[in-house]
């Protein structure tokens, strides 16, 4: 890569991609192109950047280019300005001006587009009215479910009766109880995410992008603490993060001092001169104190991060060996350097870990890594994690697997009304998190294995509940036969699949799994998912979380990433491995999944499905339309004439729900699951967001 090809801070000159922005590159997939776009710091970088990228190909074709943003740029211009009144008036010129005086385009007039119509469109409604807004597009997609699941129902096969009887409720797949609020409707996010970069006018802003690539809106309050940067800063995010204290601890909900400011930075250092970075590094620190200490009421600042994201755009060049995702977020795992911050804060909490991040849930502590999920809403939360609960009627007999766990919040919240939790998450700081939290609140009836769920799932179904096929046998022979079908189904062609069904495959095939459980659990062992194994099956210990040093439970945690690591070298199992899962006799099995925005991977789906000893599932999803298309898999009845999968290629364009339909012709003959009960839940006022909570039995 030429230095003269690297972006820099964008001009405003003619020619460039993109007028005003940030310094970084992204790429975008659409319609089977990979787009890039860079910023210049010149127009002789941009022209030479385009003679490069005109000798080269890409996959033997020749790279198109073209100029990203004049388009957008004079539209923008002819619409009139962005402005931020994200906490003032709706569209009052007062509001449109920014907050430090300036005029220039963005102060000219009012906006048509504000920051608070991108991210707050609803807040122009009252609250009852954004939640009966929610609860009927919750009700559109349940109707969707039935359409669906309707037109997949397999010629030969009956319909349902949730599908036949949908019409006496509307057309929806089960009953809709209602929409949950959230206790706190303003001001609840504990973490919010800003852009800084430069707007039209050419100054340093700190914001929200409106639209990709499109300029950043002033931001007010926050703002005022953060506009000390140096010319030289390539500052690309900011994230803002507050623990909330919830009720039983040290600060009354709702009071400015309940909440301790973690501020976590992530900077692209690319041809920036080191020692210039420090220097800026230490200015940062001190006018974000300085800042903080004199907002009124002060805010309580305890740590400032920065994380180094060296995002450079080759993507253009499309060397895969680089970064190329279609986001300007930094990988979980981009080194973290904590900056000094004075003595603002030493409680506990300041004194631990200064990279950490400190939250309660339920009675719960937890301990967060910067980058690790953790909801935004943490009071609603809470009513979303009792729920799901609730749902999942469970006992000191269940056997809870919490699929895409995250830092076990779901699954450690629970783990008072169940036997054990097993909880599957692939991000592995996110496990070792979970398990920390295990650990501060000293609960012993959880484990948490790292691993993508389409990879250790059926492992791990398999490890404690036996096989689907030892099951079906036991049925068949009991002549109790529940719908399910031939063992060679169960266990079939799954497209997509994950190493666990694979593996699964040819040991059945090749016989290897055989009817004594032990020995297929040692087998399903011996394939190796990666875990961290604390599986003890008792209830959860009467220590108190105070109790628990979190030097020791570092050095635990710790532990338990190396022994995660060992794993995923391939290490043979250990006995204690083969006695935690044979000890561990569950009657109830149930399964409360909550997987991101993308939904639950084929494979998840088809290993639940399959399994008959999985009764009953709680889907937790913040993206509605992946729960429909996930639901429609789970819920269609499959026919013994089921068809060969036939892959991926004629479905590029498909919407989510007709690929789901299609998956749904090479199903393995399985007892189907039954939608019964919906909710919706607001975590997220006066955005157009909801999650939406769904049961599932047979
Ligand atoms: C919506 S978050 C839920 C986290 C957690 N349940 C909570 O409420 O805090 C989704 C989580 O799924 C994890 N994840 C994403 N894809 C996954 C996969 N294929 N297998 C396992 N975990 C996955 C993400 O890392 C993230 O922690």
């Amino acid at each position: 890569m030429q230095k003269s090809f690297l972006p820099s801070e964008p001009t405003t000159e003619k020619g460039t991609c993109r007028p005003q922005g940030i310094s970084y590159a992204v790429a975008k997939k659409k319609k089977g192109m990979t787009v890039g776009f860079v910023t210049f710091e010149t127009v002789e970088q941009l022209r030479n950047a385009v003679e490069v990228l005109k000798e080269n190909q890409s996959g033997g074709k020749q790279i198109k280019i073209a100029d990203a943003n004049r388009r957008s740029h004079q539209k923008l211009h002819s619409e009139g300005p962005v402005s931020n009144n994200g906490a003032a008036t709706e569209n009052s010129s007062d509001a449109a001006a920014p907050a430090d005086g300036t005029s220039g385009p963005e102060a000219a007039g009012a906006s048509k587009r504000t920051v608070r119509d991108a991210v707050t469109p609803l807040a122009h409604m009252t609250y009852s009215d954004q939640l009966e807004h929610k609860k009927s597009s919750v009700a559109q997609l349940l109707k969707k479910l039935t359409r669906n699941a309707k037109k997949a129902c397999p010629a030969d096969v009956t319909l349902p009766d949730w599908i036949s009887n949908a019409k006496q409720i509307g057309g929806l797949s089960c009953k809709l109880e209602g929409i949950l609020e959230s206790p706190v409707i303003d001001g609840y996010r504990n973490k919010c995410e800003f852009s800084v970069g430069h707007s039209l006018a050419g100054k340093k802003t700190v914001g929200f992008m409106l639209g990709n690539f499109s300029y950043h809106a002033y931001l007010r309050g926050t703002e005022l603490i953060i506009l000390g940067f140096g010319a030289n800063s390539q500052l690309f995010g900011l994230i803002m993060r507050c623990a909330v204290s919830s009720m039983q601890y040290k600060f009354p909900v709702g009071s400015t001092t309940d909440k301790l400011y973690f501020l976590y930075f992530q900077v692209c250092s690319t041809g920036v001169d080191e020692v210039l970075m420090k220097d800026e590094f230490a200015k940062l620190s001190k006018t974000l104190v300085q800042g903080a200490a004199t907002c009124s009421p002060p805010l309580p600042l305890t740590t400032i991060v920065v994380q180094f994201v060296n995002l450079i755009c080759v993507t253009v060049l499309c060397d895969s060996s680089d970064h190329t995702g279609i986001s300007n977020v930094a990988p979980a795992d981009c080194p973290l350097i904590p900056l000094l911050v004075p003595e603002v804060d030493q409680s506990e909490e300041g004194a631990v870990d200064k990279t950490r991040i400190h939250d309660h849930i339920s009675n719960l502590r937890f301990s967060l890594s910067p980058t690790a999920f953790f909801q935004v809403n943490t009071l609603a939360a809470e009513r979303l994690y009792t729920l799901a609960g609730d749902w999942a009627n469970l006992n000191s007999d269940t056997l809870l697997f919490d699929v895409c766990c995250g830092t076990g919040t779901i699954g450690l919240t629970l783990a008072h009304r169940v036997g054990m939790v097993v909880g599957i998450e692939m991000n592995e700081s996110a496990v070792v998190d979970a398990q920390r939290n295990a650990l501060i609140n000293g609960i012993k009836n959880c484990r948490f294995v790292c691993g993508k769920a389409e990879d250790v799932m059926g492992s791990l179904l398999t490890e404690y509940l036996g096989s689907p096929q030892q099951h079906i046998a036991a049925s068949e022979s009991n002549s109790e036969v529940n719908g399910t079908g031939k063992k060679e189904d169960i266990v079939g062609d799954a497209e997509n699949n994950g190493k666990s069904t694979e593996s699964l495959t040819e040991k059945n095939e090749s016989g290897e799994i055989n009817e004594d459980l032990d020995d297929g659990i040692s087998k399903e062992l011996e394939g190796g998912h990666e875990q961290c194994n604390e599986a003890v099956c008792n209830q959860n210990s009467e220590e108190a979380s105070s109790l628990v040093n979190e030097e020791s439970v570092d050095a635990k945690a710790a532990d338990c990433s190396e022994h995660t690591k060992t794993r995923k070298e391939g290490s043979s199992i250990s006995k204690n491995d083969v006695l935690a899962a044979t000890a561990c006799q569950f009657k109830n099995f149930v399964a409360i999944v909550d997987p991101p925005r993308a939904g639950l991977h084929p494979t998840v789906i088809k290993v639940l499905r399959t399994h008959p000893r999985i009764r009953r599932l709680v889907y937790i999803s913040c993206n509605p339309d992946t729960l429909v298309a996930n639901a429609i898999e789970l819920c269609t009845p499959s026919t013994e004439h089921r068809e060969k999968n036939k892959g991926h290629r004629g479905w590029r364009n498909m919407s989510s729900a007709g690929l789901a339909r299609q998956r749904t012709k090479s199903m393995p003959n399985s007892e189907p699951f039954v939608p019964k009960r919906a909710m919706a839940v607001d975590l997220f006022p006066h955005t157009s967001h909801c999650e939406m909570v769904m049961l599932f039995e047979r």
